[in-house]
């Protein structure tokens, strides 16, 4: 494909007779947010490593940057990283990135350069060992950003950051893409997913059960949209005999579902209830909701 920067087509992957990835095939461009969900087990990690080219596959082919994966050309460009990244705890932030910097023969005067862009700029002077897990995360990203890579592959980029570190971690990230580089995370964050990537895949025993941006995933499930509805003072009994589908909540609020299609009928319908209605809330299907609809197991 034209202008991409990762292309899976019909990819397979055995382990010893046990299939971790069928037939799986996307396409990621530059700038692209790509985020890749699935339970334990499902071939995510494979995934990641053929893309490295830290392991051969079975079938199907496999292009990054237009090169082969693990090719001197792939390498060049993609980044990896991981969700543990370890450094050595005794230096320091900076001195730990010059190090990389010569390892990929670039000059370590960029190290502040990096540490800055990932918010780390004051600390590059202290000891890696004092930092936190948030800053740790960022020395990673600083070295998955030596060379500018094309393509950023990161395994649970946010697992165990607090909410603050995170939203800070994907503005960095969409700083990044903004600049052309293809992003792929694997995440089981589900929440946070859904506001900061462009795309969702979700693998389901190595294969991609859903493809699309969160809308076209919701509207391909169709599960129902629920209704919170709250009744005026003293309407309550009023409000309830006009809406007898609704199931009456503790705190007096009327919960409804209805299907996508219905809910312009029943928003309408509730319309008519007029002052018996103090509040009305209308919210659909979380991405939990949608992501247990495609990657329920067998039997499930
Ligand atoms: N080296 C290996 N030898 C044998 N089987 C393997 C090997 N690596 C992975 N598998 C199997 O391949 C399947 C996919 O595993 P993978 O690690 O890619 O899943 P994952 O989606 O990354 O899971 P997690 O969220 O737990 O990291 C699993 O059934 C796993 O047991």
């Amino acid at each position: 494909m034209m202008n991409s920067t990762l292309t899976i087509s019909r990819l397979t992957k055995r382990f010893q007779g046990v299939s971790a990835l069928s037939e799986v095939s996307l396409s990621l461009g530059p700038g692209m947010r790509v985020a890749l969900l699935g339970h334990n087990g499902a071939g995510k990690s494979t995934m990641m490593k053929i893309i490295l080219g830290l392991i051969p596959f079975d079938g199907g082919q496999v292009q990054v940057c237009g090169a082969a994966p693990g090719s001197a050309r792939a390498r060049a460009q993609v980044a990896y990283l991981p969700e543990n990244a370890a450094f050595h705890p005794a230096l320091t932030g900076e001195e730990q990135i010059r190090h990389y910097l010569s390892l990929r023969g670039e000059s370590p005067r960029r190290a502040s350069e990096l540490l800055e862009r990932v918010g780390l700029g004051r600390a590059a002077g202290r000891r890696i060992g004092t930092y936190s897990k948030g800053m740790r995360q960022r020395v990673g990203l600083a070295q998955a950003l030596i060379g500018r890579p094309g393509l950023l592959v990161l395994d649970e980029p946010t697992s165990g950051l607090d909410p603050v570190s995170r939203r800070d971690f994907y503005a960095l990230l969409d700083g990044l893409a903004a600049e052309g580089a293809a992003i792929l995370l694997s995440s089981h964050a589900l929440t946070e997913v859904e506001a900061r990537t462009d795309r969702i895949l979700i693998l389901s025993q190595g294969r991609l059960v859903a493809e699309g941006t969160l809308s076209d995933l919701r509207r391909r499930a169709a599960l129902p949209v629920a209704l919170i509805v709250t009744p005026a003072p003293d309407a309550a009994a009023a409000l309830a005999a006009a809406l007898p589908q609704a199931r009456q909540a503790d705190d007096g609020t009327l919960h409804l579902t209805c299907a996508q299609t219905e809910k312009l009928a029943l928003l309408a319908h509730i319309a008519t209830l007029g002052p018996q209605v103090a509040d009305l809330e209308v919210i659909p299907p979380s991405l939990e909701d949608i992501y247990s609809h495609f990657s329920r197991r067998d039997g499930q």
